[in-house]
């Protein structure tokens, strides 16, 4: 044919490369691009993919490409979650995505409103710290997952939904954490839909429950968007001195319906469940899990963590009541321990999926229309060709380098590139940033029972339900 199209393993009849993928998809990813290259062309049963994992490809399609790949959802989970496509990760490009792009980035991610955020953050980090002292008085250990996930929830709820978790009716710290993994398990059930697209597909899940059960987890997280949504309908809701980003949305849906102009692009109630699940969904476990990891990163690196938590006391004196942002600004290694820990575990370890709108050219190679493109940014960050000992958990590396995660190192893009790029990364960066400081400042870390040869990464979930926590 004509086409030149990327190399990849010989496909079989029906299943295409399922056969090749086993284990942890990025990494597996990873190990067959080394035979096949940084462009490669699988197909997970009917469904073709390409997977990007040079940096050199990740910038064509990221910059050069970008206009021509839009991010659209092939699984059915994620179409669930985003209301069909209603949310700013998923929504197709054109007035409707620019629209609430613009909603989200005016009203919470500007530096100014980063700003206005601050107390929010550090009310909440200092409960945080007063739960932990109390409770390492009675209890050494701690569940450090929940504790970071309910951290984050309350953050990103009272910033985003004016909503305190603590005093909610519909809402505690338990169920939190609930939602959250419904919202995770929405997206992960395998659905054959999605690899065999079509009534065939969709007849299996419905025969084999799958369907159902995504469904079930579904229901609980549209219940939780439903509760955040009424409780701004309710009448009565006094707006004027803290409207949030829902305010602004049911008010701008207020003032389009009185506007005759019938061609405009309209918001609509979906648009509003699915900015406040997109929020929630994009905002909390990507932040926690990376604060996990990062306590993770710093239990197994004795070395680190002393010298991290030197830098810290030494800088902030040892009598602080609390710490806040302002202490952060002093810090120079600290920063780096984020930086390495986004490095090595990128929540997002293949950004968003991209689809191609039209035939395009990647390194030479055809890719065709409506293909599926995946970026390997996990591979990328872990590429020999760009990091020295790249598996090594080593902030240092980042001591006289000037690569950031901005989205303009393309060796180093945990919050994606161009005009996709993560609207959050300043929100995130702060949130994480200054939990980590009041966990590291306050406190001594270390695992209950450090059996021979146990390695904690690999039980990593596990480990961190239970850490040691000494209050310094
Ligand atoms: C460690 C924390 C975080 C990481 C690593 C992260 C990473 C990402 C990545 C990789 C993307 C897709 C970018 C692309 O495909 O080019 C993304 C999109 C997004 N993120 Fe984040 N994120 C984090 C925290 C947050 C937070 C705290 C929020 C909000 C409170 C947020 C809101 C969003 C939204 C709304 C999008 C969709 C943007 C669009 O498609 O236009 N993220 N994030």
């Amino acid at each position: 044919s004509k086409w030149k199209l990327p190399p990849g393993p010989k496909t079989r009849p029906i299943t295409g490369n399922l056969h090749n993928l086993q284990g942890a998809l990025p990494l597996c990813l990873q190990n067959l691009s080394q035979k096949y290259g940084p462009v490669m062309l699988l197909r997970f049963g009917f469904v073709p993919k390409v997977i990007i994992t040079s940096k050199e490809a990740a910038e064509e399609v990221l910059r050069i490409q970008d206009l021509q790949c839009c991010s659209r959802p092939k699984t059915a989970g994620f179409r669930m979650v985003s209301y069909n496509c209603k949310d700013i990760g998923f929504a197709p490009y054109g007035e409707e995505w620019r629209t609430i792009r613009k909603i989200s980035v005016v009203e919470l991610f500007t530096a100014k409103k980063i700003q206005s955020f601050t107390h929010i953050r550090e009310e909440e980090n200092d409960l945080l710290v007063k739960k932990l002292s109390e409770s390492s008085l009675t209890r050494p250990t701690v569940n450090l997952k929940k504790t970071l996930y309910t951290l984050v929830a309350s953050i990103v709820c009272r910033v985003g939904f004016g909503l305190n978790l603590h005093e909610c009716e519909f809402m505690n710290e338990d169920s939190v954490t609930d939602v959250m993994n419904k919202m995770d398990l929405v997206q992960t059930v395998p659905l054959y839909s999605d690899t065999y697209p079509g009534r065939m597909g969709r007849f299996v899940d419905w025969i084999s429950g799958q369907k159902k059960r995504s469904g079930n987890y579904f229901s609980d997280v549209n219940t939780f968007n439903q509760n955040i949504l009424d409780d701004h309908l309710k009448p009565g809701r006094r707006v004027e001195e803290s409207s949030d980003i829902i305010d602004v949305m049911i008010d701008m849906m207020r003032k389009q319906d009185e506007d005759k102009d019938g061609d405009s692009f309209k918001l609509t109630t979906d648009h509003l469940r699915a900015m406040i699940g997109g929020i929630f969904l994009a905002g909390v476990s990507t932040s926690a899990s990376t604060m996990i990891w990062a306590m993770t990163e710093l239990i197994r690196n004795p070395r680190v963590m002393k010298k991290v938590q030197e830098e810290i006391r030494t800088t902030l004196g040892d009598k602080k009541e609390r710490v806040t942002e302002e202490d952060v600004t002093k810090l120079h290694y600290f920063k780096l321990i984020v930086k390495e820990t986004l490095r090595l575990h990128l929540p997002a370890p293949f950004l968003l999926p991209r689809e191609t709108l039209s035939d395009i050219k990647i390194q030479g190679y055809d890719i065709p229309a409506k293909t599926q493109i995946l970026i390997n940014a996990y591979a990328i960050a872990r590429d020999p060709k760009y990091w020295e000992n790249p598996d090594e958990f080593n902030p240092d590396r980042f001591l006289d380098s000037s690569k950031d995660y901005k989205g303009l190192h393309f060796e180093f893009i945990p919050f994606g590139s161009g005009r996709r790029v993560c609207p959050g990364m300043g929100t995130a960066i702060t949130i994480m940033e200054l939990g980590l400081l009041n966990l590291l400042y306050f406190f001594d870390w270390g695992l209950p029972e450090k059996e021979e040869g146990d390695d904690i990464i690999t039980r990593n979930e596990v480990a961190l339900d239970l850490v040691q926590v000494i209050p310094h």
